[in-house]
């Protein structure tokens, strides 16, 4: 398995439990792995032969930076399904960090694995 990465992508987004919060956008900074096979693509120097970052870069400005969640967690999770079903990825691996959240942390946040759904066994 290869790996086609993202790291510290920063959206600005509504994002927060507290009343304050929703009166805002604060920076999340997003770091994505995601499976792929890169063979094809190293073969034919193409990209449409493999996972392009940056369209995957541009679908998550768009929908985090137009999302109002109040929870880490379902940002997270959102995010990888859109992830999953609209670029064909197995599987992935996507931080959300909240930086400046936490006095006295650099950030916090979620780490979260998602993988596609198992076929139904065959009757
Ligand atoms: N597990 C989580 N804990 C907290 C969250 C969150 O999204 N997930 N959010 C907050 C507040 O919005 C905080 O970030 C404001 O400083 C607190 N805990």
């Amino acid at each position: 398995m290869d790996i086609v990465y993202l790291n510290d992508l920063r959206i600005d987004t509504v994002i927060g439990i507290y009343d304050w919060e929703r009166r805002i956008k604060q920076t999340i900074s997003l770091d994505l792995e995601m499976a792929t096979d890169v063979a094809k693509a190293a073969a034919s120097d193409n990209i449409e032969d493999t996972l392009d970052y940056k369209a995957v870069a541009k679908r998550m400005i768009d929908f985090v930076g137009n999302s109002e969640f109040l929870l880490v967690e379902t940002l997270a999770e959102r995010a990888a399904q859109i992830i999953l079903n609209e670029f064909g990825v197995s599987w992935l691996r996507l931080k959300v960090d909240k930086q400046g959240a936490v006095r006295g942390a650099r950030g916090v946040g979620v780490i979260i694995e998602r993988c596609q759904p198992k076929e139904p066994a065959q009757p």
